[in-house]
């Protein structure tokens, strides 16, 4: 392993020891094979770089590594908003449309430092195994449920998602399948596509009045509510948390007491094992007679089957589902029995609104997404700030500024045990420790330290120190 010195190249004549420390070298040997870059000039950061104190202009952009050599893997067609500002940092960013196989995803996933992507990849323990350079997950959405988040933290990779940049899109979603569930509005497109004229106005409604049960008042539940409730709807919900009731909506105290006093039902809770099959025939048995099912939550939160039965019994009038247990891994013909086994089932039904998928995909949502999850991913990378992580304690420090020409950041993640801290401080004792800033959430603990008057010779000894304690997770030497 080289040394911190030996790990600056000597450019334009310049030794190591010459160069100077305005620019922004870091250590990481993580990333061993990966030089610094004197050449790299930071004073101005990029766009893409929310400040989280400390001035903009005399900002020091910390890096452990040749930004080139920063392999990110893109996957399920990420907004090109979150790919720019990857690929403006001088990361190596393959962006691929769909998800990949498992065997795909494990051979590619083993020498990237940075994956991300949407609802359908799959980030198993036994995928995660293999990403032997992997330090940060960057979810493209809202839900979580398809990493293995236990796992990633464990392993000192940190996830990311964007929590309500899709919550607008998924609300307005719901608006409109709303009124055309109530109107009949699918078969009637569907019926004049096939060129037959059907004017019928019985079994169709307005929505005025009518009372929309929402199940989980999180962030799309409670938009929606304001938003049904200017059309005139009564809104009522269930939530696991005691939740303040947006405009009139009130909180009821159980499941069957929304099912039984709703004529429109909608599912906006996350993946969970609580969460599986929440709605099955039992539930469907409470509801009003010829009331209305919604599910743009996760496939697992439905039993299908008995939605199939519901709705050719007339219990349901209509159901919309934009999720299914499985979904294929781009776009196609996939839409079959193979896929799911009642698939073609399903298609036959009169009045339920079928969508891949799409309940946050509007280029306002994606694009959102794309800026907030590639903004967190650069902090996390460039400065190790873990603001916003849903598996890591959430630990930032103000920046490191041009005036602070001999700091390094050193984080540590660690096994949340006694007596590390005391260890640890031992360690970076020798130096002084301007800032620290230290946090756990379950087994695993993040402690990220500004420390001055830190020689590059020094670099390697400390990062070593930090590596050799029993404790270790991973530790990150930035500078
Ligand atoms: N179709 C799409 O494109 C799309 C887009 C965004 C989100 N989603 C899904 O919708 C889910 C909800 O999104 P959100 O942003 O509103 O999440 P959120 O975390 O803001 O809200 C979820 C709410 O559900 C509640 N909850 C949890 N378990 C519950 C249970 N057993 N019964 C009742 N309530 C329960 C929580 O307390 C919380 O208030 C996400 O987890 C995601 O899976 C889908
Ligand atoms: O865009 C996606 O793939 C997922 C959308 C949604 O389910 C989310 O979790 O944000």
């Amino acid at each position: 392993m080289p040394t911190a010195a030996q790990n600056i190249p000597v450019r334009n004549g310049n030794s190591a020891n010459e160069l100077s420390r305005s620019v922004s070298n870091s250590f990481n040997p993580t990333y061993e094979n990966l030089s610094t870059s004197p050449t790299a000039s930071f004073s101005s950061p990029p766009n893409s770089y929310g400040g989280v104190g400390g001035s903009r202009a005399s900002t020091k952009q910390l890096k452990p590594f040749h930004t080139q050599d920063i392999k990110v893997l893109l996957l399920e067609n990420v907004n090109l908003s979150g790919q720019d500002i990857l690929r403006k940092q001088g990361y190596q960013v393959e962006a691929i449309k769909s998800s990949l196989p498992e065997d795909q995803l494990i051979e590619k996933i083993q020498d990237v430092h940075v994956i991300g992507i949407r609802s359908k990849t799959q980030l198993s323990a036994d995928v995660l195994k293999h990403a032997k350079n992997l330090i940060v997950i960057g979810c493209f959405c809202i839900g979580t449920n398809q990493v293995d988040l236990k796992f990633a933290a464990d392993a000192g990779i940190c996830v990311f998602n964007s929590p309500f940049s899709n919550s607008r899109s998924v609300a307005e979603q719901m608006i409109g399948e709303i009124i055309c569930l109530a109107r009949q509005i699918g078969d009637r497109s569907n019926e004049l596509h096939r060129g037959v004229w059907n004017k019928v106005s019985a079994g169709c409604w307005e929505v005025r009045g009518k009372t929309l049960g929402i199940v989980g008042y999180g962030h799309v539940g409670a938009q929606l509510s304001v938003l049904a409730e200017s059309m005139g709807m009564k809104v009522i919900y269930y939530d696991v948390v005691n939740l303040m009731g947006l405009g009139t909506a009130t909180q009821v105290g159980s499941l069957n007491e929304l099912l039984q006093g709703s004529d429109f039902v909608t599912l906006h809770v996350p993946e969970l094992a609580e969460t599986k099959n929440l709605i099955s025939e039992a539930q469907i048995a409470q509801m009003k007679n010829g009331s209305y099912l919604l599910n743009a939550s996760r496939g697992s939160v439905v039993d299908i089957a008995a939605l199939i039965k519901g709705m050719k019994e007339g219990k349901l009038a209509g159901a919309a589902l934009d999720v299914f247990p499985n979904e294929p891994a781009g776009n196609g013909e996939h839409f079959h029995n193979q896929l799911n086994s009642w698939a073609e089932e399903l298609r036959g039904l009169k009045n339920l609104i079928l969508t891949p998928h799409i309940g946050g995909s509007t280029e306002e949502a994606q694009s959102a997404i794309g800026v907030e999850v590639a903004d967190a991913l650069v902090k996390y990378v460039n400065m190790g700030i873990t603001s916003g992580a849903v598996n890591m304690p959430e630990v930032t420090l103000r920046h490191l500024t041009q005036d602070e020409p001999n700091h390094v950041r050193v984080i540590y993640i660690h096994k949340n045990v006694p007596g590390v801290l005391r260890r640890v401080n031992e360690i970076l004792g020798n130096h002084n420790v301007d800032k620290q800033m230290t946090d756990s959430r379950g087994d695993v603990a993040y402690l990220m330290a500004d420390i001055s008057s830190v020689n590059t010779s020094e670099i390697k000894e400390l990062y070593q120190s930090l590596e050799d304690l029993g404790s270790r997770i991973r530790t990150r030497v930035l500078y």
